[in-house]
């Protein structure tokens, strides 16, 4: 962590009054230009130094939309992207990569992520080699050290994703998100497709990563408990808009919307040894 208690951390990444409007539904109506169907409606949030955000909402609120609108992977029809002071919502060109190597993804299913005709060495070296960083044979030593951070064996750098479990997979996942030392890492539903022993290995991998290189996380999730475990602050979405938002114990404790109420009457709580070991690690408080 970067910062102290009483100062709070500097906002990182910024949207502004992002909106998302699709000419055509996902299944496949075409909507005249007059009826576009907004799926993202006036999405303002803030992701601050070293912390982690927690995007929830039921399928189809736009959680996903909001975050590859943050990210720069599709164009939001109106609104901003900030980084820091910058705003990078129509970056292109060099400020577009740069942009690329500050903010990284993991994705909610590992195996469709990974291109499987890759072996670990290219895919971990590929945000490296995309920035002109490194060639393949340079980033090697650091593929092989990225992969021991994450928990994986070095001596497997050759190996393709089919070889690996779903959890290992995953960590290639993270390995080639944190290989050109972002600022902000946008997990969407990275646990979700996982065994929920292994999703809990993978969430303590990424708490850990946090506190040791002080990232911030934009975390999408559908189930909160998992978000209680890692986010510092809760983003609710419904419908496309961000109906409540704020500091994640107060979303727990004394949720002010409808929608959070009955999102919450859902969730299983979590056992206090988890709580009491997430805190001395400096995880989420
Ligand atoms: N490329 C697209 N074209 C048209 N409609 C889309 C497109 N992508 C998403 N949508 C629609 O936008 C809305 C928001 O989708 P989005 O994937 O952002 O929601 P989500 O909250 O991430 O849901 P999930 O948890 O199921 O992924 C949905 O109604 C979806 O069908």
């Amino acid at each position: 962590m970067t910062t102290t208690d009483t100062a709070p951390p500097p906002v990182i990444l910024a949207a502004e009054n992002l909106i998302k409007d699709y000419r055509v539904s996902l299944r496949g109506r075409v909507l005249t230009s007059r009826r576009t169907f907004r799926a993202v409606d006036d999405v303002s949030l803030e992701i601050p130094e070293g912390r982690t955000v927690g995007l929830v909402g039921e399928s189809g609120s736009g959680k996903s939309t909001t975050a590859r609108m943050i990210g720069r992977l599709i164009e939001p029809s109106q609104g901003r992207v900030r980084i820091g002071a910058r705003d990078v919502t129509r970056a292109t060109g060099p400020a577009l990569r740069e942009f690329r190597c500050s903010v990284q993804f993991v994705f909610q299913d590992p195996f469709s992520s990974l291109n499987p005709r890759q072996n670990v060495e290219q895919l971990v070296s590929a945000p490296l080699r995309y920035q002109g960083l490194s060639t393949l044979a340079a980033a090697v030593p650091r593929v092989k050290e990225l992969m021991e951070r994450v928990g994986l064996n070095p001596d497997h750098s050759r190996r393709y994703p089919a070889q690996f479990s779903g959890g290992q997979a995953q960590r290639i996942g993270i390995a080639r998100a944190i290989a050109c030392n972002p600022r902000v890492i946008i997990c969407d539903e990275p646990v979700s497709a996982l065994d929920v022993s292994v999703q809990a290995q993978v969430l303590r991998l990424l708490t850990e990563l946090q506190a040791d290189f002080g990232f911030s996380y934009l975390f999408i999730s559908h189930d909160l408990a998992v978000v209680r475990q890692v986010a510092h602050r809760v983003c609710v979405m419904q419908g496309g808009k961000i109906v409540e938002q704020g500091e994640r114990d107060q979303i727990f404790a004394e949720p002010r919307h409808e929608y959070t109420r009955t999102l919450l009457a859902a969730v299983p709580t979590i056992p206090p040894e988890w709580e009491s070991e997430r805190r001395s690690r400096g995880g989420a408080r």
